[in-house]
């Protein structure tokens, strides 16, 4: 090759290699972290691997973890630690919002989410001077859109505290700070008044309660009397065959790779709010058609999922991740294998909507 040619290939692809890395270390969209600053939560950087073998180990196998009093109370400090573990993965690879959506034609993934999470607001008719309830918010994306859209103040809660700074920073970020607070708590037995919240909703969150009952116990408690919760659950839907092994392995990998002591069947979430004191004013399964697909958004990424490997691993080799990040990320490639899987069987849905109301005539 002639010595200009191999100047200008090697320059091309120089250049070329200094625009992916960028690309790949710079942040996507507006997820707000970038690959150099993956810290793992409030985890100190030497305890990040043991931190991990602790994780799995507890939630290795999902049916166990809540199979008695002792370990299902075990479960909100292992959910803690699994979000210390990723928060910071999720914001890089996903963006601020921690669930999923129905892809909408035409329309970018962040579109999508906001309608998702729009849609709550006006399921609750959220307007200024209501004060809405956030259970389990993560870093806020749905508390800042919600608030956005709707004008009412949002309180969220979640048991992690590297959440709630990351989840304020956004915040103050947004200009939102006067409208959105954040509280570190369990919404198991939250720090509320009764009666207090004109609202409130859970987006992909209370799947982490053992028994669903003492999370939707504690909404109902801090509703005023005659207004609504929106809860979006995950769930196994009618077509899970339990003798069936691709569907339990499939069920299994979600539950282990997403820190959960058992996901429900659909067909439970209506009971049990009826048996804490909700009206069930609405249930429907988000998934279903017409709406589209949510998992494209997890099945098209397969490219990214291998480039961002690279990435973790690269930086744990020039011990600017952690070590344990390479295990972490590994982790969540193979739950999105298997998220995607139910999916597509159609034996998961993320979204089983439900709207539920606190009697009007409720004592307070
Ligand atoms: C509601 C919950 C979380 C739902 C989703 C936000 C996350 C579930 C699986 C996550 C991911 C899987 C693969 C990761 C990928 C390997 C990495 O390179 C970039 C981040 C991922 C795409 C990550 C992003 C968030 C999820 C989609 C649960 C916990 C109840
Ligand atoms: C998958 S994230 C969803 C976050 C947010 N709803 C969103 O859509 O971006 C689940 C959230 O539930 C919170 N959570 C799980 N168990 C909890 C508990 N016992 N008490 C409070 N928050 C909890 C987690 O800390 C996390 O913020």
């Amino acid at each position: 090759m002639e010595p200009a040619t191999m100047a200008w290939t090697a320059g091309l692809v120089g250049a070329g290699l200094v625009y992916w890395f960028v690309w790949v270390m710079g942040a996507a969209e507006v997820k707000g972290k970038r690959a150099v600053d993956l810290k793992m939560g409030s985890i100190t950087r030497d305890k990040v691997q043991d931190k991990y073998t602790q994780y799995w180990s507890f939630f290795r196998r999902p049916k166990e973890t809540a199979s008695t009093q002792a370990s299902a109370d075990k479960v909100p400090a292992f959910v803690d630690t699994f979000y210390n573990l990723v928060t910071d993965i999720y914001e890089w690879g996903w963006g601020q919002s921690f669930h999923f959506s129905p892809s909408l034609p035409g329309r970018s993934h962040r579109d999508a989410t906001r309608v998702h999470e729009e849609r709550v607001a006006d399921l609750l008719g959220a307007e200024p001077g209501h004060r809405v309830l956030d259970v389990g918010c993560g870093v806020g994306g749905p508390m800042r859109a919600i608030a956005a859209h709707s004008g009412a103040r949002v309180v969220g809660i979640t048991i992690n505290e590297y959440q709630v700074n990351r989840a304020r920073a956004h915040n103050r970020k947004a200009g939102l700070d006067a409208q959105c607070e954040v509280v570190c708590g369990n919404f198991m037995a939250m720090p509320f008044d009764d009666a207090s919240f004109d609202g409130a909703y859970s987006i992909e969150a209370t799947c982490h309660a053992p028994r669903l009952q003492d999370v939707y116990g504690e909404v109902y408690r801090v509703l005023k009397p005659g207004r609504l919760y929106v809860s979006y659950e995950w769930v196994t839907t009618p077509l899970y065959r339990a003798d069936d092994p691709a569907h339990v392995e499939a069920i299994h990998g979600i539950e282990r790779g997403d820190a959960l002591p058992g996901l429900r069947r659909q067909d439970e979430i209506a009971s049990i709010a009826q048996e804490v004191g909700f009206e069930v004013v609405q249930e429907l399964d988000l998934a279903l058609p017409p709406s589209l697909p949510w998992w494209t958004r997890l099945k098209m990424g397969r490219l990214a999922y291998w480039r961002n490997s690279l990435v973790v691993r690269v930086l744990t080799l020039l011990r600017i991740a952690p070590k344990g990040v390479v295990e972490v990320h590994e982790m969540l490639y193979e739950t999105a294998q298997h998220l995607t899987l139910g999916g597509e069987t159609g034996i998961f849905s993320p979204m089983h909507m439900v709207v539920l109301r606190k009697p009007a005539a409720a004592a307070e």
